[in-house]
């Protein structure tokens, strides 16, 4: 058996540590109007170990576009040319482990610390052979490296709840990045945001990890002032997605001096690139000249453009693939944990689920205490269950809706660090929501039942509130599938409450069971509003309930009103375990779906 037949796991410790990454002819194209848009045209370029380099240009010129493809982060699109790793193809299966990416707008929980944050990285991150205690040693020492002993026990906070500054934030999200020893390091406008001292800190520091790690670090920048300029071993100047200089700073001043433009003195080289490199669009005339000027530099720049140096090495291709970090179980808790943290810490968010029980408990007391054992008392029971089937469903779907998306790109971008299993993060997720799904039901049901005075029996008022807590849970599931599926919050708030106001509909108050065409009967059965009704009113409307009404026409016992509105089929615990069997139902799908819209992206070819 050859060695290439083995098959070898791979984390991100024995990754293979590259000492050349380069890109050759690099184009990408997208689709506009049905014609193809060049992003990026011809892009050649490379960087060694222990060097860094900018991506330089004017907003739109393509810097982020050529990041991503150069990280293996786009979508649709026609792609081509080579990038390789020391003159290889990159192996996708590794290719994850072997470089980090900081992106622009940092997603990070916002009542955890520093510290807490980084370890929660290093916990989910680093292989489950290293100790807590060396996972937390690793976590002090990025700490020390980004300048952020002084913060350690900050919280990040939002612009709401203010915590950690805009720099340290940046760090942070580096340092989330950083725990795992990445090799290659791709940064999107690391400096946005900062003011100057933190900026030039900020790329000082990734500096001399370059120097002192043999990292590879490139990264985009606006117009970085000087000090911050001459930190980057290379520039790269790109307009409308094509290469004006790739090479040392002062190369580039040379260059652009012996094409005629020559640079003033005491300016920054940076504002001096971005002024000439830059589409002008005060007018038409301008735009022209520009384009005209941009049209040189790309010629010129091809001209002394030298071949590429690639270093070609001889790597054993092995079949290889990602080990994750931990088993499932570790990463569950870790992740659980973390939200448990958070979700505790965010007192607001509690309180508010808590005061929304609490008015609802108030409300339901004002309108239906002492329910009376006649025609209105039958009326108000179907009402109050109605009531509470829809605030149990919308007080659920809809909070997850405002927040998981967000949660969903923070997942993203971890899975794409080859963090952990998708499935660990979603059922972390569902676990997480569990507590307060039982607080809210014991703290209205509880009550509840008593002070509206339903059936009298110790056992029907447990059903009750457990009827209460699974129509809970399945609306939360509802609302985590829904949530998995939607891009973004905006679209799930369109979306949620269509699918829900069908199911309120399907309830058997505001249209009879028995009366629905036989080709919409159908949505009934996957209506967990539906059996919800069917079990409250079973669980109340027993053989038992008589009613002494003074007025006809009046039901005489409980069966003829469960008969009457079409709820006697399935029964109680039929109807239990169809909620029971949905929420199960759409947490499977949930966890399909997740692990799709979770997916990052990854394309190197
Ligand atoms: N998916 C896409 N479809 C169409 N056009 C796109 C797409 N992605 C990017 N572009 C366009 O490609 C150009 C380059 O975008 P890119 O985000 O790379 O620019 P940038 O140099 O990073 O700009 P900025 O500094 O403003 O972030 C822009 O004109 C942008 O509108």
């Amino acid at each position: 058996m050859t060695k290439t037949d083995v098959e070898i796991m791979i984390s991100h410790e024995n990754a293979q540590k590259a000492k050349q990454f380069s890109w050759e002819n690099v184009s990408f194209g997208v689709q506009v109007d049905k014609k193809e848009k060049m992003l990026l045209n011809s892009i050649s370029g490379q960087i060694n170990a222990g060097e860094i380099i900018a991506i330089m240009g004017g907003s739109g010129a393509g810097k982020t576009t050529l990041l991503n493809v150069l990280a293996g982060r786009i979508g649709a699109g026609s792609l081509s040319g080579k990038i390789m790793l020391d003159g290889q193809a990159r192996n996708p299966s590794t290719w994850a482990l072997q470089c980090a990416y900081v992106e622009q707008d940092d997603i990070l929980f916002k009542k955890l610390t520093v510290f807490e944050t980084l370890r929660y990285s290093a916990l989910l991150r680093l292989p489950s052979t290293m100790s807590i205690a060396e996972k937390e040693s690793r976590v002090n020492a990025v700490i020390e490296q980004l300048g952020l002993s002084e913060c350690k026990n900050t919280q990040i906070g939002d612009e709401l709840d203010r915590g950690i500054s805009g720099g340290e934030r940046k760090r942070v999200a580096i340092g989330i990045e950083l725990v795992t020893n990445p090799h290659i390091l791709f940064l999107d406008e690391p400096t946005s945001g900062l003011d100057a001292f933190n900026a030039f800190n900020t790329i000082k520091t990734l500096k001399e990890l370059a120097k002192r790690e043999n990292k590879l670090i490139l990264m985009t920048i606006h117009q970085p002032r000087t000090d911050i300029l001459k930190q980057f071993d290379k520039i790269m100047l790109l307009s409308v997605g094509k290469t004006m200089w790739f090479g040392s700073t002062a190369d580039a001043i040379v260059h652009f001096e012996n094409l005629g433009y020559k640079m003033p003195l005491e300016t920054n080289p940076s504002d001096f690139f971005i002024d000439i490199i830059t589409i002008d669009q005060r007018g038409d005339e301008q735009r022209q000249e520009s384009l005209k000027r941009i049209a040189i530099f790309e010629n010129a720049f091809k001209s002394i453009q030298q071949p590429s140096t690639t270093t070609l090495l001889e790597v054993e291709h092995s079949n290889s693939r990602i080990k994750w970090p931990s088993p499932w179980l570790g990463e569950f808790y870790v992740i659980l944990h973390r939200y448990m943290v958070n979700m505790a810490r965010d007192r607001s968010t509690s309180l508010a689920s808590l005061a929304q029980a609490i008015i609802n408990l108030v409300l339901i007391s004002l309108l239906y205490a002492n329910i009376s054992d006649d025609m209105a008392g039958i009326q108000n029971r179907i009402g109050v269950f109605l009531f509470l089937g829809m605030t149990f469903t919308f007080g659920n779907v809809i909070p997850i809706i405002n927040a998981f998306p967000e949660t969903k790109r923070l997942i993203k971008r971890e899975r794409a660090a080859g963090s952990y299993r998708s499935t660990s993060a979603f059922f972390a997720k569902v676990v997480s929501t569990l507590p307060m799904l039982v607080v809210v039901a014991c703290l209205v049901g509880g009550p509840i039942y008593w002070i509206i005075g339903l059936y009298n029996n110790v056992e029907n008022y447990f059903i009750f509130i457990f009827i209460l807590f699974l129509q809970a849970f399945t609306a939360n599931s509802m609302g985590l599938l829904i949530g998995s599926a939607v891009p973004n919050t905006s679209v799930g708030l369109i979306v949620t409450p269509m699918v829900l106001v069908v199911f309120v509909l399907f309830s058997g108050i505001i249209l009879n069971l028995n009366t629905v065409p036989v080709y919409l009967r159908w949505i009934q059965w996957i209506s967990f509003v539906t059996y919800t009704m069917k079990a409250l009113s079973q669980n109340e409307f027993n053989a038992n309930a008589v009613f002494a009404c003074t007025k006809q026409p009046c039901f005489k016992d409980g069966p003829s009103v469960i008969n009457a509105y079409g709820f006697d089929n399935p029964d109680l615990w039929g109807s239990i375990a169809a909620n029971a069997g949905l929420a199960i139902g759409f947490l499977l799908l949930g966890a399909i779906v997740f692990s799709k819209t979770s997916r990052p992206l990854m394309r190197l070819q």
